[in-house]
């Protein structure tokens, strides 16, 4: 199968993480072995807890595993990287930037100057649909709006694998979904690898080609979950008997989890 020949962007290697707290050693995550193949776009549940975000942190090279390693591109992680884009719940904009400034800011960084760097920078808003925003400033915009630039700024500079941790779990569910719906369409058309953390079921499975289910502390790969409905994705989608089937398996899953944290 063609997926199978896919290469691996990010190659999660048995990594531990122990915090040390005031109460102890916590063990965060424990074993934890995943690969992430070219064009994927892997969605990450698990009931809260479960280190879904110090998982993402690591890859990002926010943090360090206590055991274990992770590779992005063949190379092993230790520290941020451009070639790892993130995205968090909150918007993280400068706000003293414009949107075009915002999104142009980690082209500079890639060396991208002038026009071909606006260029670019036009191209994601364009495609987040804030042209009308350029020179707006973040406090001007609205949740939605703010969300879309980071999107785009993260798209900007083409790194190997967008991170994403919740980026629409402060919305609106109107906003959400109007977001999901875009990030879906530029999936489809640029196959952007991406990790993106959710605690709605409904987001993973609309968004994901790969659902990943975590359980419960210590964090390790419960069960990975194949979303085969087949792209363009839409709404409607949701209607669907097959996506109401894997709902309804996915989330019975991470409900045992859930149940395992309040034991
Ligand atoms: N810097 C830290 N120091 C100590 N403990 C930490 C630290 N960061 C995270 N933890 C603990 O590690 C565990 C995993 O946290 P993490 O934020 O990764 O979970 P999560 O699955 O992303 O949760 P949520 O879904 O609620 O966002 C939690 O018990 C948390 O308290």
């Amino acid at each position: 199968m063609a997926g199978e020949e896919r290469s691996v962007k990010v190659k999660i290697d048995n990594v531990r993480k122990v915090f040390n707290t005031r109460n102890g050693e916590m063990v965060a995550l424990n074993g934890v072995s995943l690969d992430i193949k070219e064009n994927e776009f892997i969605t990450v549940v698990g009931p809260s807890g479960c280190g879904k975000s110090t998982l993402l942190n690591i890859i990002a090279g926010l943090d360090t595993p206590t055991s274990g390693k992770v590779f992005c591109d063949g190379k092993e992680v230790s520290g941020t990287g451009i070639e790892r884009g993130v995205v968090f719940q909150q918007y993280a904009l400068f706000p003293w930037l414009t949107v075009k400034k915002n999104v142009m800011f980690g082209l500079k960084l890639k060396g991208i100057k002038g026009k071909e760097a606006e260029e670019i920078a036009m191209k994601y808003i364009k495609m987040v649909q804030l042209e009308d925003f350029v020179n707006h400033y973040p406090k001007e915009l609205s949740g939605g709006m703010k969300q879309r630039v980071a999107i785009a700024r993260a798209y900007a500079v083409n790194p190997s694998i967008l991170l994403m941790d919740e980026p629409f779990g402060a919305l609106d569910a109107q906003t959400r979904t109007q977001l999901q719906q875009e990030l879906l369409e530029t999936w489809e058309k640029e196959r952007k690898t991406c990790y993106f953390i959710t605690h709605d079921v409904d987001e993973a499975i609309i968004l994901g080609q790969k659902v990943v289910i975590m359980s419960a502390r210590p964090g390790c790969v419960k069960e990975i979950v194949d979303i085969d409905i087949p792209h363009p994705r839409s709404q409607e989608t949701r209607m669907e008997p097959r996506f109401l089937e894997l709902k309804n398996y996915i989330w019975s899953k991470v409900y045992q989890e859930y149940l395992e944290v309040r034991k």
